[in-house]
């Protein structure tokens, strides 16, 4: 298969330029897009790669294909850097058109000048598991409309299940046959061939094995697996993981796969029969599945669960160890768990598959919901998860998770105390969903219905769509709120922060000026900057932020005499980005001069970009012998230096 696969990529005048290669769940697709990957790349014929995961942040969804594979061509290909970088400097909001435009301007464009070049590989693998069927559909098209008829040196793979939507668009009026389509096929002899290796491996590396006569296994037991896994290599390799277990005797682990396995006759009865052993062959299995639930919906390390599901410290890991087949549980403690394969997700999520263990009855979702509504509530969560990069944070995807349960009253108590904090930062796209899933509870209490309705129209400020009703002398809350959103442009949870006040209070102040009827004449709409520069004069939008500056200030020095270090770091960063705003005032510096030099050095480690912020405003002040702008410069200069 490599060996045709490589010599098309590599002929200069195949009949097409793309090529479908497919196969079920588990017949080794990724597996061969892997090694072909590394082969072009050796022969200098690989432009570019893509693996989709599954609700990964940035590989489950494809936002970020065309882009990736164009920084990669311009990386990799000599001759299409210039053009691919000059499109993007000229450019750079390319990179959020539609997929057909970045496919055009920044791959096939640039290609079509060199079509008498050597031929280059573009490798795309998992299409299905890209979000949505659309987004699946228009790249297939946008790939096909931006080569079709064009002479390119450019090759596409594209591997995926055969899922009818996928087929669909290759048998369209778009592609018009114009595709060469390549079954991964069953292989039999392949699936021996591995089976036999790993068995011969697992036998040297065991001490329990010692005594046992080889051939191990027989090869009447051999026949039978390979007969079993129907040359698809998802259950060889599952198998192999199963039977080479440090904690067991090969032996006996081979004899529960032989007893599992009897009976079923297709590849995926049989795999479903595999992973039904392995999970019935798991001690304390009903507080498996809550665990499962966890891990099949959020990104989390094995402590997180711990913490999500109340459990006692290293339970998770302790729980899951019998899964390992199934399932990577790093040793790194930082790493989260993950599924092997997507087939064992697949089969957690069916539950005439996976009867007892399936994860997605709403029982499991609902109580998995609490327990991430209770745990965000909690002072708990910001201790224990305050470290986690953006992209995983749970509370990102709980909004999505919440939205596609069965709407549910029992819910409402926890949502109501639900910490905007958590979510307004970065969910506001999801806010009207949630309004409109609650509305679809029958006994939802009214004031959460109101509150929900609110954080629509905050959420509105956020993406730049709010309306606004005409006033003549707004309040001076107001104001405040307007230069912290408009002019120093932050988001909401740093809005409230940096002037002190508590949702409650944003809300009614933000919420005070919603139109109450649509009357054109009487109502200003855009962002908060259009806003702010409709109703608060230029002059005082300085002292604003000279105000809000010194309510940083006051609180840094607090928040160091009381200790607290994570709130400090958050409070630092929004002095840094107000300075910069703010009037030369006497006030203002010797306020500055009041915070103690330690919680200076503390709450900057080593963060240059905001050393240079405040540095830069301290040397407006024009006289390098101040006490202040001389500690300054002593104090941060290594770390300046650092930089350079
Ligand atoms: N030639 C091979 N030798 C050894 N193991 C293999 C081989 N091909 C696949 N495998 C193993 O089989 C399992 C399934 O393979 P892979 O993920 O490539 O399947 P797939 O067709 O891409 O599945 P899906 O459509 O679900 O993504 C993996 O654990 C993989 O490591």
């Amino acid at each position: 298969m490599l060996g045709d696969l490589r010599e098309w990529a590599m002929d200069p005048h195949p009949k097409t330029t793309i090529l479908w290669l497919f196969g079920p769940a588990g017949a080794g697709k990724s597996a061969v897009m892997q090694t072909l990957a590394h082969q072009l790349q050796d022969s200098g014929r690989l432009g570019g790669s893509f693996f989709f995961k599954r609700g990964h942040a940035t590989r489950g969804n494809g936002k970020t294909l065309f882009a990736t594979i164009a920084y990669q061509l311009a990386l990799g290909v000599p001759w299409l850097r210039t053009s691919i970088s000059r499109i993007v400097e000229d450019d750079p909001s390319i990179v959020v058109r539609s997929f057909e435009t970045q496919m055009r301007r920044l791959i096939s464009e640039p290609c079509r000048a060199h079509a008498d070049r050597h031929s280059v590989a573009i490798l795309i693998d998992g299409l299905d598991e890209c979000q949505g069927h659309d987004s699946q559909q228009e790249i297939l098209r946008a790939m096909r409309r931006s080569c079709f008829n064009q002479p390119n040196p450019l090759r596409f793979i594209v591997a995926s299940r055969p899922e009818p939507h996928i087929r669909e668009v290759f048998d369209s009026a778009v592609y018009l046959g114009d595709y060469r389509s390549f079954n991964v096929e069953q292989s039999f002899d392949d699936v021996r061939t591995y089976l036999r290796d790993e068995f011969s491996r697992i036998h040297r590396e065991h001490r329990t094995m010692a005594k046992s006569p080889l051939p191990w296994p027989s090869s009447d037991v051999l026949d039978r697996l390979v007969g079993t896994s129907s040359g698809h290599f998802i259950y060889a390799a599952t198998i192999v993981k199963f039977i080479d277990d440090k904690n067991y005797r090969p032996i006996q682990r081979l004899a529960v796969v032989l007893e599992g396995s009897q009976g079923s006759e297709l590849a995926f009865d049989a795999l479903d029969q595999l992973y039904m052993t392995i999970l019935d062959s798991a001690p304390r299995q009903a507080e498996l599945v809550p665990i499962l639930c966890a891990v099949a919906n959020f990104d989390l390390t094995a402590a997180e669960v711990d913490q999500l599901l109340e459990l006692a410290d290293g339970e998770t890991r302790l729980l899951l160890r019998g899964l390992h087949s199934v399932l990577q549980l790093p040793p790194n403690h930082q790493r989260v768990i993950s599924f092997h394969h997507a087939s064992f997700l697949d089969f957690l999520n069916n539950r005439t598959r996976s009867h007892n263990f399936c994860v997605s009855t709403p029982s499991h979702r609902v109580h998995l919901a609490q327990c991430f509504l209770r745990l965000c509530a909690s002072r708990r969560y910001q201790l224990a998860w305050a470290h986690v990069s953006q992209p995983r944070r749970p509370q990102r995807h709980l909004i999505p998770f919440l939205t596609a349960l069965p709407p549910s009253v029992e819910l409402c108590p926890l949502i109501e105390r639900m910490e905007p904090d958590h979510f307004f930062a970065q969910d506001s796209d999801n806010f009207e969903p949630m309004l409109s899933w609650l509305k679809r509870i029958p006994s939802a209490p009214q004031d959460l219905i109101e509150l929900w309705e609110d954080y629509v129209y905050m959420s509105s400020m956020e993406r730049n769509t709010w309306s606004v009703k005409k006033i003549n002398s707004p309040s001076s809350e107001l104001c405040q709120v307007l230069v912290a959103k408009g002019f120093l442009q932050y988001g909401l949870p740093s809005v409230r922060r940096v002037l002190g006040m508590t949702w409650s209070e944003l809300r009614t102040i933000i919420c005070s000026v919603q139109p109450k009827i649509a009357n054109e004449e009487q109502t200003v709409h855009g962002s908060a900057e259009h806003v702010l520069q409709a109703l608060v004069p230029l002059e005082m939008r300085r002292w604003i932020c000279r105000d809000i500056a010194l309510n940083c200030i006051r609180r840094i020095v607090k928040g160091y005499a009381d200790g607290d270090e994570m709130d400090a770091a958050d409070e630092w960063f929004d002095l840094a980005r107000v300075f910069r705003a703010c009037p030369r005032c006497p006030i203002l510096y010797s306020e500055f001069q009041s915070i103690p030099r330690s919680a200076m050095k503390l709450g900057l480690s080593g963060n240059l970009i905001l050393i240079e912020w405040i540095a830069e405003w301290l040397e407006s002040f024009g006289d390098p012998t101040l006490e202040l702008g001389a500690f300054w410069t002593h104090a941060m200069l290594p770390m300046r230096f650092q930089r350079f």
